[in-house]
């Protein structure tokens, strides 16, 4: 068999806890090869983001073309993408070049608020990746942004995810980390319109770094093992709980999650259906 062959196309966190870092880290535990596309850089720390930078769109071009050339890409995923042209590029190249199912992380603020992507970009996320999207993994702050609405219950994550549907993505994943309570629940709305939640205990942490791009590439590198889409959530969802639970402490900030944890037998998912 193949080696499954994924790629991040997403942004660099010199502080290794989240975007492209934290895929490959995530690619590597789960034992696909990973590649990666980089739309911007930051520089970052534990602390926050203190600058960041674009890479040239032609230069994005100019990946897109040498992976596509050599390798036999399963899946991808979407992370920080800067602003309205590198959006552009990046959906123009997904169109061109067969790289499998997309999971778009719809990637907006980093924890210490500082923007990851601008403001006009939001309406081409909709129009140009959003249609492309096998997956869309927003928190819940994007979720409100791409829908235009705001989410207080159970009733309007369901709405928003049938919205986010309706804009084209093929599944959504509304994810939880950012309510409160004392589980994390993630809400699932699949292709044939069924939907369950998945929950699992949550960490009293201040290290969830890069939480939400480790989540959604265990989700690519699991498609492109062949799982199904439930299955492949349902390891993230061991997986991005593991990697709090067993967590590490590096930097003086949100430090990163453990990408090494083991997906042990005891982690617990609770799946909750509608
Ligand atoms: N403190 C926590 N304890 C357990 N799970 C968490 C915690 N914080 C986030 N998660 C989980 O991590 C994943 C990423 O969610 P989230 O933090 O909302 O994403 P993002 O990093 O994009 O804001 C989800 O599965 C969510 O339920
Ligand atoms: C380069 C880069 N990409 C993405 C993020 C955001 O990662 P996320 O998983 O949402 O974690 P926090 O930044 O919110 O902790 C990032 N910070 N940098």
């Amino acid at each position: 068999m193949q080696t499954p062959q994924v790629v991040t196309i997403a942004g660099s966190d010199s502080g290794g806890g989240a975007g492209i870092q934290a895929d490959l880290k995530t690619f590597q535990a789960r034992k696909v090869f990973g590649m990666s596309i980089l739309v911007a850089l930051t520089a970052q720390n534990t602390q926050g983001v203190q600058e960041s930078l674009p890479i040239p769109c032609s230069f994005i071009n100019a990946q897109f073309a040498s992976l596509a050339d050599d390798f036999q890409i399963q899946a991808a995923k979407t992370g920080m993408l800067f602003d309205q042209d590198h959006v552009q590029a990046v959906a123009d190249n997904y169109r061109n070049f067969s790289f499998g199912p997309l999971i778009v992380d719809p990637v907006m603020v980093a924890k210490g608020g500082h923007p990851l992507l601008q403001k006009e970009a939001i309406q081409t996320i909709k129009t140009e990746l959003v249609p492309q999207a096998y997956a869309i993994t927003p928190n819940l702050p994007e979720a409100e942004v791409l829908t235009g609405s705001k989410i207080r219950n159970k009733e309007e994550i369901s709405k928003a995810a049938a919205t986010l549907q309706k804009m084209g993505a093929r599944n959504v994943i509304i994810k939880g980390g950012h309510s409160d309570g004392k589980e994390a629940t993630d809400f699932v709305l699949m292709e044939d319109k069924s939907s369950f939640q998945l929950s699992a205990p949550r960490i009293q942490t201040k290290n969830t770094h890069g939480t939400g791009d480790t989540f959604s590439s265990c989700i690519t590198a699991e498609l492109a093992k062949n799982s199904t889409f439930k299955e492949a959530v349902i390891i993230a969802k061991k997986f991005i709980q593991g990697a709090i639970e067993e967590g590490i402490s590096v930097g003086s900030g949100h430090g990163p999650t453990n990408h090494w944890a083991k997906l042990s037998e005891e982690i617990t998912v609770k799946e909750i259906v509608e």
